[in-house]
């Protein structure tokens, strides 16, 4: 059966799954496609050349007979809502990053998921499915390095738009670090602090731009993550694990290494979407052959949607008061405790 794929959203990352979907996964289609903007779902089936019917809004492109499995690309702040809908009309769901903009939001959206009984939503946690992130995943598994006491940790950007503020440096970008880190480690947060370093003159003035975030684990690892989002010189993603016995660091990017004029050169990337497509495409062929067994899903669960939340919230806290936050979890729901598997394809 060929999965058929309905996209409420297709703005930037909308575009980016819909275009992986048609011409580089298998085993999927898109049939329709809403927008608030309906220009914008214009423009992408155009752009795209892709044939799918648009609906007005996101109950009537969940409800259409059509679609078995949605996409949620839209911004963040309407991800709860439409989540929502497709558990009631027990549809498959792949949320983008976040899952709700509220802890109290993500614990909504589990309870309904609890109460539907099976695992039917994906939040769009892609670095799991990195090659470098799995490497590294494998190397604390194996304790190859003792066990894990330091990490630091670098999220870089050459710019971002005037409407980038000061909280989507947490709730945007150290987004990905907060979960990927929690994966990594399956240990806890328990507090942060935030610091602001000398400002980069390239930053706008509204913009508070870098920022170091200082997290601490139940076990007491200290994490310190820097996110700089004017950094000019590329998309710039680094993450170095200090153990007991040794330290493991995230891979450089493939690149051709250049020897010229006296100088020797490899090339940085520029942009998320190239960083990361070959994880973008794994998560989503992850989901489509889950929904085409109509398997219970394995991917980042709405659990981990929470866990990303509450430590967003204290993050934003700590982004205020300048002290260290407190971070604290409720216990996990047995539901979601089926153990990952490192390798989903
Ligand atoms: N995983 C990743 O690495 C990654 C990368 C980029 C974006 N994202 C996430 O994906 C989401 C979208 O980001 P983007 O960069 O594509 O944004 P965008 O602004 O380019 O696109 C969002 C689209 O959603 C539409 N929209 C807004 N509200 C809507 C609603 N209620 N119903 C239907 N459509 C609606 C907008 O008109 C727009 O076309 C964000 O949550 C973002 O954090 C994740
Ligand atoms: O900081 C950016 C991240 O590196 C990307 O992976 C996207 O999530 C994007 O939305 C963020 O603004």
């Amino acid at each position: 059966m060929s999965v058929r794929i309905g996209v409420i959203g297709t703005g930037a990352i909308g575009k980016e799954h819909m275009k992986r979907v048609e011409q580089r996964l298998s085993g999927a289609k898109i049939t329709a496609v809403t927008d608030v903007n309906p220009a914008a779902a214009e423009e992408a089936l155009h752009e795209l050349g892709i044939k799918a019917n648009f609906y007005p809004n996101d109950q009537a492109l969940i409800d259409a007979e059509e679609v078995d499995a949605i996409f949620v690309t839209s911004i963040g702040p309407a991800h709860e809502a439409t989540v929502r809908k497709a558990i009631e009309a027990g549809k498959y769901v792949f949320c983008e990053k976040p899952l709700s903009v509220t802890a109290k939001g993500c614990k909504t959206i589990m309870q309904d998921e609890m109460e539907y009984g099976k695992r039917i939503v994906q939040v769009g946690f892609m670095r799991q499915f990195d090659k470098g992130y799995e490497q590294l995943k494998q190397a604390i598994d194996s304790k190859v390095i003792g066990e894990p006491l330091m990490i630091k940790c670098a999220h870089r950007a050459p710019e971002v738009d005037a409407a980038y503020t000061t909280d989507m440096a947490i709730t945007d970008t150290l987004i990905h670090e907060i979960n990927i880190l929690h994966w990594l480690l399956a240990d806890n947060y328990v507090s942060v602090q935030v610091l602001y370093p000398r400002k980069n003159k390239h930053a706008l003035p509204h913009l508070r731009d870098p920022q170091v975030i200082l997290l601490e684990t139940e076990s007491g690892v200290l994490i310190q993550a820097e996110v700089s989002v004017n950094i000019k010189y590329g998309y710039d993603i680094q993450c170095e694990i200090v153990g007991e016995e040794g330290i493991v660091s995230l891979p450089e990017t493939e690149s051709l290494k250049i020897r010229h004029n006296g100088k020797q050169s490899t090339d940085v990337l520029q942009d998320w979407k190239v960083r990361f497509q070959d994880a973008y495409d794994k998560e989503i062929q992850v989901f489509i052959n889950q929904v085409a067994k109509q398997e219970a899903l394995q991917g980042p669960s709405a659990w981990e949607g929470y866990v990303a939340a509450v430590t967003s919230d204290a993050c934003l806290k700590a982004q205020e008061s300048g002290q260290r936050e407190p971070i604290e979890l409720e216990s996990m729901p047995a539901f979601y405790s089926t153990e990952r598997k490192v390798q989903l394809l």
